[in-house]
């Protein structure tokens, strides 16, 4: 199968091993906690996690309940089919992590998604990035759950899948590996091959200080996305907007989080005008989206 019988979570724990994932920092505290979950539960976490991403309000240019921002070819009802539809394929990709699975298998399985997803929408691309990106932590707990190992998803990923993420094979024409070459970024794919970095760096720590700066769930959820496109080059806003394109993204979020960020009276009318900016420049962070998605999920397994 490939992979050794773990250690208990008893013996982990006084191991204390390094996480890469985390420049070095002992992140094994983060995951002692964790609880172990079947394969059933981690899909249907993930999903309901991209299911929560879409619902919230406002986020800068990408699809929500109330509009369709910079996107003319999506609204909220096709992203939540997407995302139902992905949900079987989470819980494969779960399934085949705590078998041992090495990449090819959890390509192929991601590879079908990416067609259930097609199927669902009609063509339209709503969640790549995210089954990617979901489907790889998705395998990384089925893998901890069988095995007990006392590490963080994205470094379970980034040990056991992150070389073969590099080889792996890379398509001449999507916007990901245009936009890789003009602007050399390492876009989903040195994410993930890296552990994650922009999650456990960027998110994670938003979505608890978020939890400070205001009341409310939807707030902090809007506090770690506008840090997150603050700290990630994302291949859409790349694609769509060109370096410039980034860098007004990431200024707005900026400001946005110099002004107070959520802890300020006047946060939403703000974060709605950065919505319209987007939303009018054609600009939309679909990778942060996912990497939102992702952390809500990685913070429901306990990291
Ligand atoms: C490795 C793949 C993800 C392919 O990657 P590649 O780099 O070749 O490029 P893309 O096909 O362009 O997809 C990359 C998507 O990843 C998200 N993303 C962007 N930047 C980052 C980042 N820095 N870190 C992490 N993730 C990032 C983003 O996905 C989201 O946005 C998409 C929707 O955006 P939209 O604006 O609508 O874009 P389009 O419709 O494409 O274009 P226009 O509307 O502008 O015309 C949506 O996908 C979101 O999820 C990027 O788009 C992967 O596809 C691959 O190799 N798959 C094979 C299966 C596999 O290996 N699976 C592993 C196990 S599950
Ligand atoms: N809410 C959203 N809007 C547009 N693109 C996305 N990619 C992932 N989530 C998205």
């Amino acid at each position: 199968m490939g992979v050794r019988r773990a250690r208990t979570a008893g013996e982990g724990q006084r191991r204390q091993p390094l996480d890469r994932a985390r420049g070095g920092v002992r992140v094994s505290a983060l995951v002692r906690a964790a609880p172990v979950a079947t394969s059933a539960k981690i899909g249907r976490t993930a999903a309901a996690c991209l299911k929560l991403e879409i619902a919230t309000y406002p986020k800068p240019g990408l699809v929500s309940p109330v509009d369709s921002g910079a996107h003319d070819d999506m609204d909220a009802a096709l992203m939540d089919r997407s995302a139902d539809a992905l949900a079987p394929f989470l819980t494969a990709l779960a399934e085949a992590g705590a078998a041992g699975a090495g990449m090819d298998r959890l390509r192929a399985i991601g590879i079908a998604a990416e067609a259930a997803m097609m199927a669902a929408t009609g063509g339209i691309n709503t969640h790549r990035g995210a089954i990617f990106g979901m489907g790889l932590l998705c395998a990384a707990a089925g893998f901890r759950a069988r095995y007990a190992v006392p590490q963080t998803l994205g470094a379970i990923v980034a040990h056991r899948w992150g070389a073969e993420i590099l080889r792996g094979p890379v398509a001449l024409h999507s916007h990901g590996s245009t936009v890789a070459r003009r602007h050399a970024t390492g876009g989903a794919r040195a994410e993930a091959a890296a552990g994650f970095p922009s999650l456990y760096r960027i998110a994670l720590p938003a979505l608890i200080e978020g939890r400070c700066l205001a009341a409310g769930e939807e707030a902090r959820r809007v506090h770690a996305l506008m840090a997150l496109i603050v700290g990630v080059a994302d291949t859409n806003l790349l694609y769509r907007g060109g370096a410039e394109g980034l860098a007004f993204a990431q200024a707005e979020a900026r400001a946005f989080l110099a002004a107070g960020s959520v802890a300020a009276a006047n946060w939403r009318p703000r974060a709605i005008a950065i919505h319209a900016a987007f939303t009018a420049r054609r600009l939309s962070p679909g990778g942060c989206a996912d990497l939102l998605a992702m952390a809500l999920f990685a913070e429901a397994l306990a990291a």
